[in-house]
């Protein structure tokens, strides 16, 4: 019962429970600023922190901090600076495959709530606007037969490939934009012969709605930004559920706001939780607040995994889910 937790945001049922079967556990009262971050890890009183996304977990930071392992509850860990952590002995955990299915049934909701204007549609109702049917009420643009194109062939873009083949989209799909990796027959498993892979060019210039699946790294960084806005076709739609950087936001909400792109359902921001100026007012977007992951038994799961990462690496075993590996002495 030596093992001591710091978990920065409370997590649901059942994380913390199995953090305090397994030792001494400090749940912060309010989500630390990087400054509190920093003087935690450096006190040495904690062998793992479980932290969220928001927390970041930096160089200068890591290099000071006196702790075995960071858990992160989160698939993506573009808040850690992974290889600081390794160089400093410092294990790393996430929390993958377990959002899979919520965050791709996410990006399905993008496409189709763009495509159908539900925003549009939702507030013309509660305006009291609703007069009855209308020949040309709304009308909004078909799924079914459009091109998906997505950005990165992982886990939540085969996830989302698969609902989009339901409705009879095609799909194209472009695995390490913007450089290319050869996806064999074999890798494509259940999507042979029913997806196609293209050059990162290729998927920017047919795609109607271009989804994003990529980690953001320093290869993703503004991925989309106002040069590949400007290759899209004027009636395509940006989805983004990865992460907000990895689109010039700025350059997005211009290129929404003078038409070289029809719209976007973003569930990420670039500096969340603000928003890029005059995003927000633009009638051609779905503007969600990070909810990808947002069910009760996916969160659940979250929690349970990184609990476990956490008690792994507390007990010096490798975590269950890891993201680094530490050279043996
Ligand atoms: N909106 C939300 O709430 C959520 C967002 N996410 C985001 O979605 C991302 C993808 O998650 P998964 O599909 O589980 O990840 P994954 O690792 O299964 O897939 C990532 C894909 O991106 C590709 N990729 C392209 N460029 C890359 C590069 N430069 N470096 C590394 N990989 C590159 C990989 O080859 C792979 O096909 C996460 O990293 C996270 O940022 C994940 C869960 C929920
Ligand atoms: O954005 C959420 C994640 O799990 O990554």
């Amino acid at each position: 019962m030596g093992n001591s937790f710091l978990v920065t945001t409370a997590i649901p049922d059942p994380g913390l429970q199995l953090l305090s079967d397994a030792g001494r556990v400090t749940v912060l009262p309010e989500p630390p600023d990087y400054g509190t971050l920093a003087a935690l890890c450096a006190s040495g009183e904690y062998d793992v922190v479980l932290t969220q996304l928001r927390d970041v977990m930096d160089a200068p930071l890591l290099a000071d901090a006196r702790v075995k392992g960071v858990s992160n509850f989160a698939v993506g860990y573009n808040n850690i600076d992974v290889e600081a952590a390794t160089r400093h002995g410092i294990l790393v955990g996430n929390t993958p495959g377990v959002l899979t299915d919520a965050t791709a049934d996410i990006a399905m909701l993008l496409i189709l709530g763009t495509a159908r204007r539900v925003v549009e549609a939702d507030r013309l109702v509660r305006d009291g606007k609703f007069l009855g049917w209308e020949p040309e009420l709304l009308l909004g643009r078909d799924v079914s037969g459009a091109v998906l194109g997505l950005a990165g062939f992982g886990r939540i873009a085969r996830a989302t490939a698969r609902r989009a083949l339901g409705f009879g989209m095609e799909v194209l799909f472009s695995p390490r934009p913007p450089g290319d990796r050869p996806v064999s027959y074999q890798e494509l498993g259940e999507f042979a012969g029913k997806v196609r892979q293209v050059p990162w060019n290729e998927l920017v210039a047919r795609s109607d709605f271009l989804s994003l699946h990529v980690p953001l790294n320093d290869q993703t960084r503004h991925l989309v930004d106002a040069e590949v806005l400007g290759r899209m076709k004027p009636d395509a739609i940006l989805i983004n559920t990865a992460r907000g950087p990895v689109v010039d936001e700025s350059a997005l909400a211009e290129s929404l706001r003078n038409g070289t792109i029809a719209g976007a359902g973003l569930d990420v921001f670039e500096d969340e939780p603000r928003l890029a100026a005059g995003l927000a007012e633009l009638p051609n977007t779905v503007l969600l607040p990070h909810v990808g992951s947002a069910t009760v038994a996916v969160r659940s799961e979250m929690a349970r995994l990184s609990a476990l990462n956490a008690v792994a690496i507390a007990e010096g075993r490798t975590p269950p889910h890891p993201v680094n590996h530490l050279a043996r002495a």
